[in-house]
């Protein structure tokens, strides 16, 4: 699977630009603020309905303009597919498969499964559980159709459950509510567990090339103590659950470790590895759903040649193209890229000021 055709029209500084990309490695190049990324930005916004860059998505609609629209045909193995996508300022949002309107956006992200690599993508490795369960979730959803909706629903009595809780609501009251919970939960980190294996497996080919004498562990935690079942937990904590107001653990603080030896990944490596390292869990990722469901990801990579040797940027872009995915880099000196690379890149871009070129 890949874009075929991208259409962009007012989005961020880009007011109109077509473009016909490759199936295989796609070169942008440009200066600083031409709008590199903005042309990223904008393909994982048609594949997931929101920006990578800002939690607020009117900011990527062009200032003084009152929407956004993004088009683009999908070479699939059955033909191509239109998916259209219309972003208002005022929230609403239109999206169109095949000219059918669609109300979740969970088949969008169904449709075009997106793997992005930015320089702010440490945040894997640095803020938080919430991206690493994000990033564990995205493999969880596209491997096993059923994660969606028992996902869906942990959240949701899980919100429930924890008004009930603000409300001081017994025990008793609470414990109809643990027991969807339970079931639910169950599934979750069942499917949750076998993708973290699953991706471990592939991991380690990548790992081994990008970072061959670091001993890098990455494995997963449910949430809670591996001890316990959930349904235990869950009585167990509730006087601390009441007066914390929140239920404390459970599959919502489901969390991926990495660890090099017995220090923290972000502790033991320097930027260039971190970034190898994040490189190599997306790359592993994409290779497993190919693998899984026979799908392949787009890739977004953004600023390839940051924090990156030439040996490193050779690497990198070889195991890139060894997924057999479509592939889109940036960069600010076309050679950053070209130089790594043995056969010069299917296609290459040029941005100016939003203005998009290709270079025959
Ligand atoms: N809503 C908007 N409307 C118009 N222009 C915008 C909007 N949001 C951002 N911009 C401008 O779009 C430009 C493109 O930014 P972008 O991050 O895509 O550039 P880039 O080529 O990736 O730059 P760099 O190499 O510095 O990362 C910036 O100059 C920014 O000021």
């Amino acid at each position: 699977m890949s874009l075929h055709r991208l259409h962009i029209d007012t989005f961020r500084n880009i007011h109109s630009a077509q473009l016909l990309p490759s199936s295989g490695l796609n070169l942008i190049y440009g200066d600083n603020g031409s709008g590199k990324t903005s042309i990223l930005e904008a393909i994982y916004f048609l594949g997931m309905g929101r920006s990578f860059r800002s939690h607020l998505s009117q900011r990527v609609i062009q200032n003084e303009q009152e929407q956004l629209t993004l088009f683009a045909q999908l070479q699939k193995e059955e033909g191509l597919l239109k998916v259209g996508l219309r972003r208002y300022r005022n929230g609403d949002i239109d999206v169109k498969i095949d000219g059918e309107r669609i109300k979740r956006l969970s088949v969008l992200a169904e449709t075009l499964p997106i793997q992005v690599i930015t320089p702010e993508s440490f945040s894997l490795l640095f803020e938080g559980p919430k991206n690493r369960r994000q990033f564990i979730d995205w493999g969880a959803f596209h491997s096993d159709p059923q994660f969606y909706l028992a996902w869906a629903n942990v959240r949701k009595i899980m919100k429930h459950r924890n008004q009930m809780l603000k409300t001081g609501s017994a025990y008793s009251q609470i414990q109809f509510w643990d027991k969807e919970l339970v079931n639910y939960g169950a599934l979750v980190t069942e499917i949750r567990m076998q993708y973290v294996d699953s991706l471990n497996a592939q991991l380690k080919g990548i790992i081994g090339e990008f970072l061959p004498r670091v001993d890098v562990k990455v494995s997963f935690s449910r949430g809670w103590d591996s001890k316990t079942e959930l349904s235990q937990l869950l009585e167990n904590q509730y006087p601390r659950d009441l007066a914390s107001g929140f239920t404390v653990s459970g599959p919502h603080k489901a969390d991926l470790r990495l660890r090099v030896g017995n220090l923290p990944a972000q502790d033991a490596l320097s930027r260039g590895q971190l970034k190898l390292l994040v490189c190599a869990l997306r790359i592993a990722q994409g290779k497993l759903l190919k693998q899984q469901i026979g799908k392949n990801s787009i890739y977004l990579v953004d600023d390839l040649p940051s924090e990156l040797d030439a040996q490193h940027r050779q690497l990198l872009l070889r195991q890139l193209s060894e997924t057999g995915a479509q592939v889109f880099v940036t960069a600010i000196e076309p050679s950053a890229i070209v130089d790594s690379l043995q056969t010069p890149p299917s296609k290459v871009f040029h941005v100016e000021q939003g203005q998009v070129t290709v270079i025959e």
